[in-house]
């Protein structure tokens, strides 16, 4: 039975994060990607020019008529951009027998851009969060979110230990922005008690547009085909390992990262991490 897993998520013109990231990489898992767009940006590598956000009827009735008809087995969040889209998403999930549920907090994009307004981060935080199977804050939303400054490696425990307590049932702490020379790494805690760190060599390189996008995507594929979420978040990193480690150098800003390299890098890509229990 082919999987089926949903975006809801902003529209990236440059197509190398939000709804056109996500897509790709369901693809490239095998996941049949359904969506519903929640604004419309007109973006490329050098940043966000202009920000459009549907009407929040909208947004619902797109995710409506897609849980209506098909049988998602998992959903991830991005660009979520007002309370008032927070607010309709979270209902309208909580009214159907939920799928498991991938959040990316998306606050700010890498040019500087605002991708959720300052007050509806309260709603990010009560209304959406307590819903989230997994949780994938960079370093600047987990401390938005906690209200924890994070500097060092017990920093990241305890914000990921509160994102917990806040109702994630885990939580992927991702490391991308720390000042870590050689590596990567992400902390991954959940609810349970597992706890693991994934690690990889920091990659020189421009080219990370939408890396959070591509990375919660692989994650909610890799869940609607049943992988425990342990499983998903640690192929979830083999695969953003190697879209940032082939990058394609398109435009001329922040390029994005390559969404098939997967395909043919998945054994490089797995020596590349290591897992760190
Ligand atoms: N330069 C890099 N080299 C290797 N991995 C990276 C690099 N930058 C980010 N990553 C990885 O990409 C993923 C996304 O991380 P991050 O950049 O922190 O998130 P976001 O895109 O939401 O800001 C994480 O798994 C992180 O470890
Ligand atoms: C529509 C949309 N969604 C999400 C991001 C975040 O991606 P990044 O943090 O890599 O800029 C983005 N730039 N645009």
């Amino acid at each position: 039975m082919t999987s089926v897993a949903m975006t809801i998520a902003g529209s990236d013109s440059g197509g190398g994060a939000g709804i056109q990231a996500d897509l790709k990489t369901f693809q490239e898992l095998g996941a049949f990607g359904t969506s519903a767009i929640t604004a419309v940006t007109s973006q490329n590598t050098l940043g966000v020019h202009d920000v459009y956000a549907l009407e929040v009827n909208n947004v619902v009735s797109q995710i409506k008529a897609v849980l209506d008809d098909f049988k998602v087995g998992a959903i991830k969040t991005g660009m979520l951009f007002s309370a008032e889209i927070i607010h309709g998403v979270a209902k309208t999930l909580k009214s159907y027998d939920l799928p498991m549920l991938v959040i990316d907090p998306v606050m700010i994009a890498k040019g500087g851009a605002s991708l959720l307004l300052n007050e509806a981060v309260h709603s990010m935080k009560n209304e959406l969060l307590p819903l989230a199977t997994i949780i994938t804050p960079n370093i600047p939303e987990a401390e938005v979110l906690t209200g924890l400054t994070i500097r060092s490696d017990s920093d990241v425990e305890n914000a990921a230990n509160r994102l917990i307590t806040m109702g994630a049932k885990a939580v992927v702490l991702k490391g991308g922005h720390r000042d870590t020379k050689d590596y990567a790494e992400d902390l991954f805690l959940s609810a349970k008690g597992e706890r693991f760190i994934m690690r990889s060599e920091r990659i020189d390189t421009k080219d990370t547009h939408g890396t959070g996008c591509t990375f919660s995507a692989a994650i909610a594929a890799r869940l609607a085909q049943g992988f425990t979420a342990s499983d998903a978040v640690i192929d979830a990193k083999y695969f953003i390992q190697a879209a940032i480690a082939n990058g394609l150098q398109l435009g001329t800003g922040h390029g994005p990262t390559n969404h098939w390299a997967y395909r043919k890098l998945s054994e490089k890509a797995r020596k590349e991490v290591m897992i760190i229990e």
